[in-house]
């Protein structure tokens, strides 16, 4: 089962997101410890991503109470929920193409941090990362995994104790996925993660507690070996991808 660890850094109580008569989230008590690392997984149109959206402020819940660091942060902005020290990946590409990778985790820095600090952030973010080889590399000629790792290049180096990642390893090779779970792994070391993802290969590498969402609840919470050997489970998610 989870493995309980410190305080409580997210909370949601009673959350709920209704579109009309569809209740895309419903009812979820959901809790992150610090340092711990979490996937949410599901079905498609289990809810997962408007839970996320939740989280990141880009949709105010419908009822409920999403509560970080313990600071009540129900339908905050995003840039509100960024400025507590919570870095967030979505779907939608936030890249410069015309810029280098470099620049773009410099820029990245920048916002938080004065010059001197964004120049040894952004060093120690190409280092950490191992982004070396592509950073003077302009980030529209990067392949799309590369682009996915400059993208977590710029999360790490606002220096977030949260990071929300929303699909990291969509459209990844086997090779990137694999990368992509190195990168996500070192960037454990310094922060806690919800990941919202698809990839069962991705799920399994990460290997961590996993929240299985099925009509906009969780259905179950644990590792994902227990979630594997779950009749109930198999039926809604695994029987269809494992
Ligand atoms: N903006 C919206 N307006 C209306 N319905 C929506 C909206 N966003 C999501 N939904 C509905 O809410 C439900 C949950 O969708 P959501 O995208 O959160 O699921 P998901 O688990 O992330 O699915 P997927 O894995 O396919 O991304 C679905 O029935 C979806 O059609």
């Amino acid at each position: 089962m989870t493995r309980q660890r410190g305080e409580v850094v997210v909370e949601t109580r009673d959350l709920c997101m209704h579109f009309g008569g569809v209740r895309a989230v419903d009812q979820v008590d959901f809790s992150l410890f610090d340092k711990e690392l979490r996937c949410l997984i599901g079905p498609n149109g289990a809810g997962k991503s408007t839970f996320f959206k939740c989280l990141t402020g880009q949709l105010t819940p419908t009822s409920g109470e999403v509560i970080i660091r313990g600071q009540p942060m129900t339908g905050a902005e995003p840039f509100e929920v960024a400025s507590l020290g919570v870095g967030i990946k979505t779907q939608v590409p936030n890249v410069f193409d015309g810029l280098t990778a470099e620049e773009n985790i410099w820029l990245a820095a920048r916002r938080w941090h004065g010059d001197a600090r964004s120049r040894s952030l952004t060093a120690e973010t190409i280092e950490r990362l191992k982004l070396g080889d592509i950073r003077r590399t302009l980030v529209g000629q990067l392949a799309h995994g590369q682009r996915q790792w400059v993208e977590l290049g710029m999360v790490v180096a606002a220096e977030p104790w949260l990071v929300l990642l929303d699909e990291p390893a969509a459209g990844m090779t086997h090779e990137e996925t694999y990368r992509t779970v190195e990168l996500i792994e070192e960037i454990n070391k310094t922060s806690a993660l919800i990941v919202v993802e698809h990839d069962m290969q991705f799920i399994r590498m990460i290997s961590r507690t996993v929240t299985l969402f099925h009509e906009g609840r969780i259905l179950m919470q644990d590792t994902m070996e227990a979630i594997s050997a779950d009749p109930r489970a198999r039926e809604v998610y695994l029987g269809h991808r494992a």
